[in-house]
C-alpha cells in the first residue's frame, strides 16, 4: 500500500484484521500533531517519527504474526521500480495528490499489477480499480480543475462567502502585501477598467506623509466604499441583483475607535510572526465566534497595521498561508466586509480559515469506509499458483489447493474451453475416463498443457464458486516451508484469534495447531463481516458444512463483479500469503 495518512492507516488496520499476511506500506511523511485527530495509529509520542514505521509497529501490536514491511520513501524513488512493483498481489493507494496517483498508475500498468485507487473529502469518497487490459487506468479521463470563478463574480458580483474570500485572499492581500508587479483584477470594475486604473493603483501604496493609521482607512474606504459606488454607478450591472451597500470607516467605527483602534504595544509585544495577532490584540478570542462588521472592521484595520508596522520586510513577497494567523486575520475581516456590502451572511474566522485555505476537514469515519471498500476489492483480485508444472500431477492440484484450499467438493477445472476434470452424477464412463487419466498426468502434459501464464478456471458449481487462477511456473520449494511443492497466494485466510501472548508463528508452517480449545466459541469477524463461531471453522484445511454454506452466502454477495474473483478463505491451519502494498 501506498500512504499512511487518513486512509492508510485504515487500510492497513482493516487489511491486518481481514487476515492479509504480507503487507509493504510506503509513506514518505513523518507523523505531525495535526494528524493525530483521525489518524489513530499515532499518538503524541510519535510525531516527527516515520509514518510507515510507526504504522508498522502499531499494528503489528494486535496482529504480530504478520508481515508488515514499511518504507519511509518517497514512491517515486527510483527504488520502486517495475520489477518491485511486480512481486505484489495488487497496490493499493491512499495518497493525496494527484502526481503521486499519476506515477503508481503508470507503474502498475507497467508491472501489470492490479491497483485499487482511492480518495475521500470530507464525507465523500471513492475507490476505483484498475486492471490493465480490463478497465480503464487512473488517467484514462482527465481530472476536473479546482473550482475556480469567473473574474467578474469576484470582482464585482460575489453571491456567496466563498467569492469574498477569493477577493480579499486573491485580490486585495496580493494587491497589498504580495509581488506588486503581478497582475491583479481588483480595479477592474464593470465599466472603468480603463478610465480609474491609474487613479485607483496609487492608493494603495503608503503615502510619504501618512501615518498607519490614515492609510489603513484609506485603503478601507476605497475598497469597500468608493470602489461600491463605482460598481454601482453601472446601473446595467444591478437590474436584477441585490444593489451592495458602500462601507466607510465613518459608518462602522465611533469616534474613538476612528482615531486610535487596538493597543499593539500592550498586547502584542511579540515579533514572533506566527502568534501575531490583531484579534489577541483587540481582545478577541473565540475563533469560532461571529464577528459584528465593527469587529471585524477594527480587527481589519489593525491586522493591516500590524502587518506594516511588524513585518514590513516580508511586504511585496507574501502569498496567502493558511497558518499565517494575521494574513487569515485579513482575509477573514476583509471577506466579512465585503460580505456585509453584499448582503452574504458572515463567518467565522475558524469556517474562512477552512474555506481561503481550501480546506476540507477530514472525517475519520469517510476514510474507515473507504478503507473498508479497498480491502474488498482487494480481496477479489486473482488468485497466483506457484507450481512445478513440469511435475505437479492434476491429482495434486485437484487435492492440494481445489480440495483442501479453496474447499471445493464438485469441481469443474477448465482451461479457456478445455476441460480438464470435472465430478459429478450425470458424466458418462468415457468422461469419466478420460479425466481420471488427467488427474494422473502432470500439468505441462495434459492435453490442453497447463505452462507458466496459463489461467485455470476452477468452478465448483453446487458451491456457485468461480475463481480464477493464474499459473507461474516455479522449478524449486523449501521442503520444510513449502511442504505441498506448491504456494498459493492473493488468497485470503481467515484472521487468527490468539492473542499476543499465545501467539505463534504459522506462518511458517501448517503444522503448528492453534489454541482452538480455549477460543472455540469465541466469535471471529470475517472480512466480509459475518460473524462465525471458530468452532466451525475447520483447522486442517476442509470446512464444516456450516462454513461452506457461509463462503457461498458471502460469495453471492460479493461476486458481481464478473471476472474478478473473491475466495474467501476459512481456513486457519493454512499457509497462505497475501502480497500487496
Ligand atoms: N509521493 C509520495 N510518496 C510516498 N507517500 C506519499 C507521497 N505523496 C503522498 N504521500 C503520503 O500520502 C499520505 C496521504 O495522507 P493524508 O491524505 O491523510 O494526508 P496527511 O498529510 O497525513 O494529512 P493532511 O494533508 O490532512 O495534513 C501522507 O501520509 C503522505 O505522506
Ligand atoms: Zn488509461
Amino acid at each position: 500500500m501506498v500512504g499512511a495518512g487518513g486512509i492508510g492507516c485504515e487500510l492497513l488496520k482493516t487489511l491486518a484484521l481481514s487476515g492479509f499476511q504480507d503487507i509493504h506500506i510506503i509513506d514518505m511523511d513523518t507523523i505531525e500533531v495535526s494528524n493525530l485527530n483521525r489518524q489513530f495509529l499515532f499518538r503524541q509520542s510519535h510525531v516527527g517519527l516515520s509514518k510507515a514505521r510507526v504504522a508498522r509497529e502499531a499494528v503489528l501490536k494486535f496482529r504480530p504474526q504478520i508481515s508488515i514491511t514499511p518504507y519511509h520513501a518517497n514512491v517515486k524513488d527510483p527504488t520502486f521500480n517495475v520489477d518491485f512493483f511486480k512481486q505484489f498481489n495488487v497496490v493499493l493507494n491512499g495518497l493525496d495528490n494527484l502526481d503521486a496517483r499519476r506515477h503508481v498508475n503508470r507503474i502498475c500498468l507497467a508491472a501489470d499489477v492490479p491497483l485499487v485507487e482511492s480518495g475521500t473529502t470530507g464525507f465523500l469518497g471513492q475507490v476505483t480499480v484498475h486492471v490493465k487490459g480490463k478497465t480503464e487506468c487512473y488517467e484514462c479521463h482527465p481530472k476536473p480543475a479546482p473550482k475556480t470563478y469567473p473574474v467578474c463574480t469576484i470582482t464585482s458580483t460575489p453571491s456567496k462567502f466563498v467569492h469574498c474570500i477569493v477577493w480579499a485572499k486573491d485580490l486585495l492581500f496580493a494587491k497589498l502585501f504580495g509581488d506588486k508587479n503581478q497582475e491583479n483584477d481588483l480595479n477592474v470594475h464593470s465599466n472603468d477598467a480603463g478610465s480609474s486604473s491609474n487613479h485607483t493603483e496609487d492608493v494603495f501604496i503608503r503615502r510619504n506623509d501618512e501615518d498607519i493609521e490614515q492609510y489603513g482607512r484609506r485603503v478601507y474606504d476605497h475598497v469597500f466604499g468608493y470602489n461600491i459606488e463605482v460598481a454601482l454607478s453601472n446601473e446595467e450591472t444591478w437590474k436584477n441583483r441585490n444593489r451592495p451597500k458602500p462601507i466607510y470607516t465613518r459608518d462602522v467605527l465611533d469616534n474613538e475607535h476612528t482615531r486610535q483602534n487596538g493597543n499593539m504595544e500592550k498586547n502584542c509585544a511579540t515579533n514572533d510572526q506566527s502568534s501575531m495577532s490583531a484579534m489577541a490584540a483587540l481582545g478577541m478570542k473565540n475563533p469560532q465566534d461571529i464577528w459584528s462588521l465593527m469587529e471585524n472592521s477594527r480587527i481589519f484595520l489593525e491586522a493591516l497595521k500590524l502587518f506594516f508596522l511588524k513585518r514590513e520586510k516580508e511586504i511585496g513577497n507574501l502569498t496567502f498561508d493558511k497558518d499565517d494567523q494575521l494574513a487569515v486575520e485579513f482575509v477573514t475581516t476583509a471577506a466579512n466586509i465585503r460580505a456585509s456590502s453584499f448582503g452574504i451572511p458572515l463567518h467565522s474566522l475558524f469556517e474562512a480559515k477552512g474555506i481561503a485555505g481550501n480546506i476540507v476537514h477530514a472525517v475519520a469515519t469517510t476514510n474507515a469506509i473507504i478503507a473498508g471498500l479497498i480491502v474488498i476489492e482487494a480481496i477479489k483480485t486473482p488468485l497466483l499458483l506457484e507450481i512445478n508444472t513440469h511435475q505437479a500431477k492434476l491429482r495434486d492440484f485437484v487435492d492440494k489447493i481445489v480440495k483442501a484450499k479453496l474447499g471445493m467438493t464438485l469441481p469443474l477445472i477448465m482451461h479457456g474451453a478445455a476441460l480438464l476434470y470435472e465430478v459429478g452424477d450425470d458424466l458418462d464412463e468415457d468422461m469419466i475416463a478420460n479425466y481420471t487419466a488427467n488427474l494422473e498426468k502432470v500439468l505441462s502434459e495434459l492435453p490442453s498443457p497447463v505452462t507458466g501464464g496459463t489461467m485455470l478456471t476452477v468452478e465448483d458449481l453446487q458451491q456457485e464458486l468461480s475463481c480464477n487462477i493464474n499459473i507461474k511456473h516455479r522449478e524449486e520449494f523449501d521442503e520444510e516451508k513449502e511442504p505441498d511443492g506448491m504456494l498459493l497466494s492473493g488468497w485470503m485466510q481467515a484472521p487468527c484469534v490468539e492473542d499476543a501472548n499465545n501467539s505463534n508463528d504459522n506462518a511458517g508452517s501448517t503444522s503448528k495447531a492453534l489454541p482452538l480449545e480455549v477460543e472455540k466459541n469465541k466469535e471471529i469477524e470475517t472480512s466480509s463481516g459475518h460473524k462465525r463461531r471458530l468452532s466451525e471453522v475447520s483447522k486442517n484445511g476442509s470446512p464444516s458444512n456450516a462454513e461452506e454454506a457461509r463462503n457461498h452466502e458471502k460469495l453471492q454477495v460479493l461476486d458481481d463483479d464478473d471476472d474478478l474473483v473473491i475466495v474467501e478463505g476459512g481456513d486457519l491451519g493454512t499457509n497462505k500469503k497475501k502480497r500487496e502494498r
